[in-house]
């Protein structure tokens, strides 16, 4: 595979959405065949899955945990697998981290029951590298609150100390692997967040020959 796979990850609300439209943008100015994606998400099935999983009235934390593994073995191997062989940049809003740090963390299913669904559904692919954004609680909620006035899917909705519990386990498997992940401030204008996205992707950048 010789493209790029870039993850966004992090809690709600942080800027994730924002930030990955603001990269593909950048990317294709510059000339770099790139596809913008989502989990759960991304096909058809997965999408599906999306509506079932966030919509409904919510599963098991086992079944919940299968469900978003076969979503995103469907976007693998459908979309995320073939762009790459294709040569494009995919940058993808979550992935496996968000399954990692909801499931495998808050969830308490663990982190070695997730990573063996991964290797399943999906062939344990990993992303190139993943920024994980981070922002105070309260910035976050308050950035919600103006999109969504308050109201929130099934997961969004689960209570503060999950939602804490989330923070930390991204912020411990960020610790874990600081080749694969690079730590964003999310905080200021979306121009500020953005400048240090580009920043922390400068050197995969660069190594494709462009900027
Ligand atoms: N830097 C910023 N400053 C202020 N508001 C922002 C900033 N970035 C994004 N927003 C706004 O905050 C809200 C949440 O942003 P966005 O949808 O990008 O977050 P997200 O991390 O993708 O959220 P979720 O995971 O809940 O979908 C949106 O209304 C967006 O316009
Ligand atoms: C991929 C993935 C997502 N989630 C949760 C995180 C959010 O609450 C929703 C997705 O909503 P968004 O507005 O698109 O961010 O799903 C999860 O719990 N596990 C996952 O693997």
């Amino acid at each position: 595979m010789s493209g790029r796979f870039i993850t966004f990850e992090g809690g709600e609300g942080v800027g994730k959405s924002t930030q990955a439209k603001l990269l593909v943008a950048a990317l294709q100015e510059q000339g770099i065949s790139c596809t913008l994606t989502r989990e759960p998400g991304g096909t058809e099935g997965a999408e599906a899955i999306r509506n079932l999983l966030l919509d409904g009235d919510g599963f098991g934390a086992r079944a919940e945990a299968l469900l978003f593994a076969a979503a995103r073995a469907d976007h693998v191997d459908r979309l995320i697998r073939p762009a790459l062989e294709r040569g494009e940049w995919v940058v993808c809003d979550r992935f496996l981290d968000s399954s990692r740090a909801y499931q495998g963390g808050a969830g308490d299913l663990g982190d070695e029951a997730v990573l063996r669904l991964h290797e399943i559904g999906s062939a344990g692919l990993l992303p190139d590298r993943t920024l994980l954004f981070t922002l105070p609680s309260a910035e976050a909620e308050a950035r919600l609150d103006a999109r969504d006035g308050g109201i929130s899917d099934a997961i969004g909705s689960r209570g503060r100390d999950y939602h804490a519990a989330v923070a930390s386990n991204f912020a411990r498997l960020a610790d874990e692997d600081s080749t694969r992940f690079a730590t964003i401030d999310a905080s200021g204008t979306p121009g500020e967040v953005h400048a240090r996205v580009l920043a922390a992707l400068k050197d995969l950048i660069e190594a494709d020959g462009v900027c």
